[in-house]
């Protein structure tokens, strides 16, 4: 690892009104927002932007909406109190840029570490690697002596033209709770689509296959994210009636799908003290017809 300013194609620079780390290879570019150290943008080449970011995003310490939120080192507030902030704290942390290198096949790989959360039971930092495809990879330790129950997610928010009109492979079949439906089980029959009864999904996938692909036939694209190290998938949108009271997100909730690689709800992670625990996630996009 060497300090950033010894390699091409990293800088700093401003990403929807964010401070961010820019990193511009032959095969993509991308930008990691230093506020929550949140993926903003990715862009293989020969392609559209993948991600969505909210045109309607607040300012910090407001989360960022969209983009790839870390959520750490709890999901929601799942086995918190109720006092605690939704998700964690590392997407409202400062991340710094602890590194960065060139890989083998030329992908820049980054190295971020958030700021500040010294109190918490377990650290953390992450690694980032762009190239035609994008690699994140969130890397927890437990410093203490006791083992430390946490849970986790990459809170991928996809663009899509119309989630009405996309849907997901690799959920067919699996349990999920639904967290519209007061927690209740249910079995995935099919693809994943927006449920057309409530119009909204927030569905949670524990012991998922870890491969996701969204098929949307608007933007003639197919998104696949694969997860490593995450046992739980989670497919998120309000849909228009609770967008509706959400200040960043209103009318615009069409324009995005969240499909999450998480460890969450069954699959809560114990990490075991002087242990590590890593989730990893890769994204990749192809061209469909
Ligand atoms: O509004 P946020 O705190 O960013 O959470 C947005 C959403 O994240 C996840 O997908 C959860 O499963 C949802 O229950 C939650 O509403």
């Amino acid at each position: 690892m060497t300090e950033s300013g010894d390699i091409g194609g990293v800088r700093h620079g401003l990403v929807h009104g964010f401070e961010a780390i820019v990193v511009e290879t032959p095969a993509a570019t991308a930008a990691v927002s230093l506020f929550g150290g949140q993926i903003l943008s990715f862009v293989p080449a020969g392609h559209d932007e993948v991600l969505w970011v909210s045109p309607l995003v607040a300012a910090p310490p407001t989360p960022i909406r969209g983009g790839i939120p870390v959520c750490w080192p709890y999901f929601a507030r799942e086995g918190q109190s109720d006092d605690v902030p939704s998700h964690g704290y590392a997407r409202t942390a400062r991340w710094a840029l602890t590194g960065s290198r060139t890989t083998e096949n030329g992908d820049t790989e980054l190295e971020l570490a958030p700021e500040g959360l010294d109190h918490l039971d377990l650290t953390v930092h992450m690694t980032v690697r762009v190239g035609a495809t994008l690699t994140q990879g969130l890397h927890t330790h437990n410093p203490r002596l006791a083992a430390v129950t946490m849970t986790e997610a990459f809170h991928n928010y996809f663009k899509v033209a119309d989630v009405r009109r996309v849907h997901v492979e690799g959920l067919r079949e699996l349990t999920y709770i639904d967290k519209f439906d007061d927690m209740r089980t249910h079995t995935q029959d099919g693809n994943w689509s927006l449920p057309e009864d409530s119009g909204r999904s927030d569905r949670v996938y524990p012991d998922a296959g870890g491969t996701y692909r969204i098929i949307d036939p608007g933007l003639r694209r197919s998104v696949e994210v694969t997860a490593r190290g995450g046992r739980s998938a989670v497919v998120w949108n309000p849909g228009e009636a609770s967008a509706s009271g959400m200040a960043d997100v209103g009318s615009h909730w069409r324009e995005f799908v969240c499909v999450e690689a998480a460890n969450v709800g069954p699959n809560r992670v114990d990490v075991p003290a002087g242990s590590d625990h890593s989730l990893w996630q890769t994204i990749s996009v192809t061209q469909i017809h």
